[in-house]
């Protein structure tokens, strides 16, 4: 495990939709990029001060909240009482199906790119780019599968869909069965990486479909504590992100916790003005 100052832990392994993020953020001529098998191993490496700060997906335009995620900032058992969120990444996300083709035959080309989109912005489903016949097993992160239903309703409906812990796991996975009757839900470059085919492009529901990731790093680390006083000092706004919990036995609990921001209107900003921390 990387022990650098500027190491960034994300959820892998290479190729994966996270570590495109995290690279946006931090190029690798100044970070190290530390792979992780979870969403929860970036957590506890972050929380443990292995690396300094981590990347994980949080939530996307078209499936709503990454719960795995979710569930470690409600942290029941208080494993990570000290990570903080520091910033946030969008990253546009086009999914693939990837595979071997090596036995299919290619489907008629000039027909396949399905990106028109309706006027909700909902992508009419892609056009595989070659004949599916052979899949029988699907991989993907389970967050995909739901960003991915048109596509897979009509052309893969019915096929076994196996959960792995993140896209670019998936395409790992799909490189070790040669017979073509595995395919992957993944990015291009995990494609690349792994030697796959790309079987269909673009087969996400909607056209700007998009995750948002948030970067962790411990509250008590000293760099960061003494750059947010500055900060501070200069009047510059953050956007802020509260986790609580409310007494679920209490009718209107949630309400009132939420009055505290009509109450209170000058201590908070819209959020226009605040900048991405
Ligand atoms: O980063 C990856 O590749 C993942 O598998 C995670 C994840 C997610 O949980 O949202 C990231 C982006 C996509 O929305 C789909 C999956």
């Amino acid at each position: 495990m990387a022990q650098n100052k500027d190491s960034v832990a994300y959820l892998g392994p290479k190729a994966s939709y996270t570590h495109q993020a995290a690279l946006d953020r931090f190029p690798e001529t100044e970070h190290e990029l530390v792979p992780q098998t979870t969403i929860e191993d970036v957590f506890a490496s972050v929380q443990s001060g292995q690396v300094k700060q981590g990347v994980v997906p949080f939530e996307n335009s078209s499936n709503g909240s990454v719960v795995f995620t979710l569930d470690l900032f409600a942290d029941p058992t208080g494993k990570y009482p000290d990570i903080l969120v520091c910033g946030e990444i969008y990253l546009l996300v086009h999914h693939c199906l990837l595979g071997h083709a090596a036995n299919s035959s290619f489907s008629d080309k000039s027909t396949s790119n399905g990106t028109a989109t309706d006027g909700e912005g909902t992508t009419s489903p892609a056009k595989p780019l070659y004949d599916l016949s052979s899949v029988k097993k699907l991989y993907s992160h389970p967050q995909a599968w739901g960003q991915c239903n048109i596509f897979l309703s009509k052309y893969l409906k019915g096929i076994e869909r196996l959960d792995v812990s993140s896209t670019s796991k998936a395409a790992e996975v799909v490189a070790q069965d040669t017979t073509g009757a595995s395919a992957a839900i993944s990015s291009r470059v995990a494609g690349d990486l792994n030697g796959l085919e790309v079987l269909g492009e673009n087969i996400e529901d909607k056209a700007g479909n998009s995750t948002r990731f948030f970067v962790l790093r411990r509250k008590d680390d000293q760099t960061f504590v003494a750059a947010d006083g500055e900060a501070n000092e200069n009047e510059t706004r953050y956007k802020t992100l509260v986790s609580f919990t409310v007494a679920h036995g209490e009718t209107g609990a949630l309400a009132d916790c939420l009055a505290v921001f009509k109450k209170y209107p000058d201590h908070f900003i819209h959020t226009s003005n605040a900048k991405p921390c």
